[in-house]
């Protein structure tokens, strides 16, 4: 089998004039959850509807296990299952009956139908639900019928458009839950422009704007984006901030509340030496010396604003 399970090259896509996707290139070789990433227009659905074979591309090609999705849809989407921004659920019929549908549409063996049913609805926790009208279950529960009816041919890979999308907290965190209960089999890609999704679930991030690729990293990479270039300390005895200026390195300090302070400076390394040792050197009884780290907001809006990579 080909090594990479999705590879992406050049991918551009434009609906009318402008384009929405620009010259993404994008390579899955193992398991795990991947993440994309972007604000409300970024271009996600676009990338993940040309990746499920839903939207024809302006160019670029997507291979899903090495099989190209333009020129042979059919075998490539074997390999796939897509829950697309709206679940694909269809009201008027009852769990079972939609989840058969959906099997037979990815021509599977009549015969392997029924068991494949079962197995996608205990596999989501919806075995319950199985003769009740799909219209008459909460979102949560719809949602989960979206994503049995993604995984009943047992695909490699599994495309989740904003999967939380619309759900209350408590159906958010049942959902995410699932997610990594499926990863253990599948690999999974989900977009969304939640920070905190991203963090609890993804091992990898690809944040999209304006159609361009603007970061591709760990959430670890991801949170270490911006080098961070203040240090928050804390000095019992500490002098003015006047003298807080002068010790090399320090560009800038602050007082925040009693003992408290705000320590700008263009070296972290040097900077925390010489304050350390200013320190014992001169009693100003130093108890905490922290690294101040962006939010992972400010990290967004950073990347907002960046070009290509
Ligand atoms: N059918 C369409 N016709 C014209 N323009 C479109 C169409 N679908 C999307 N676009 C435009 O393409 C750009 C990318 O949209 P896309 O839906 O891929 O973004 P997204 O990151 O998924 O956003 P959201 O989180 O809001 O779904 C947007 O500027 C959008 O307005």
């Amino acid at each position: 089998m080909n090594e990479f399970i999705v590879s992406i090259k050049n991918l551009s896509h434009r609906y009318s004039v402008q384009w929405s996707v620009k010259d993404i290139n994008l390579d899955i070789k193992k398991n795990g959850i991947y993440g994309l990433l972007g604000a409300n227009g970024a271009g996600k659905s676009t990338i993940m509807n040309i990746m499920c074979g839903v939207l024809r591309q302006t160019s670029g090609d997507v291979f899903i296990r090495g099989i190209n999705m333009l020129n042979n849809p059919i075998e490539a989407k074997k390999h796939l299952g897509f829950l697309p921004q709206k679940p694909p659920v269809s009201n008027e019929l009852t769990v079972e009956e939609f989840l058969g549908y959906a099997a037979n549409l990815r021509l599977m063996d009549k015969k392997n139908v029924g068991k494949a049913v079962t197995e996608a609805m205990e596999r989501v926790g919806i075995g319950h639900f199985r003769k009740r009208l799909i219209g008459s279950l909460s979102g949560g529960y719809q949602q989960r019928v979206g994503i049995a009816q993604a995984i009943i041919h047992k695909p490699d890979f599994i495309v989740l458009d904003e999967p939380t999308n619309g759900l209350d907290p408590n159906q958010i965190l049942e959902v995410r839950n699932l997610i990594r209960e499926i990863a253990q089999e599948h690999t999974v890609i989900l977009s969304t422009h939640i920070l905190q999704e991203v963090q609890a679930l993804c091992d990898h991030i690809w944040m999209i704007n304006h159609g361009d690729l603007v970061f591709s990293g760990s959430i670890r990479d991801f949170d270490n984006y911006i080098i961070p270039e203040s240090l928050l300390v804390t000095m019992i005895g500490a002098p003015s901030t006047d003298e807080l200026i002068n010790i090399p390195g320090v560009v800038e300090a602050t007082e925040l509340s009693n003992y408290r302070y705000k320590i700008k400076f263009e070296n972290a390394q040097e900077a925390t030496e010489r304050i350390v040792e200013m320190s014992v050197a001169r009693g100003w009884r130093l108890t905490e010396i922290i690294q101040e780290r962006n939010s992972l907001e400010t990290i967004f809006t950073e990347l907002s604003n960046k070009k290509k990579i």
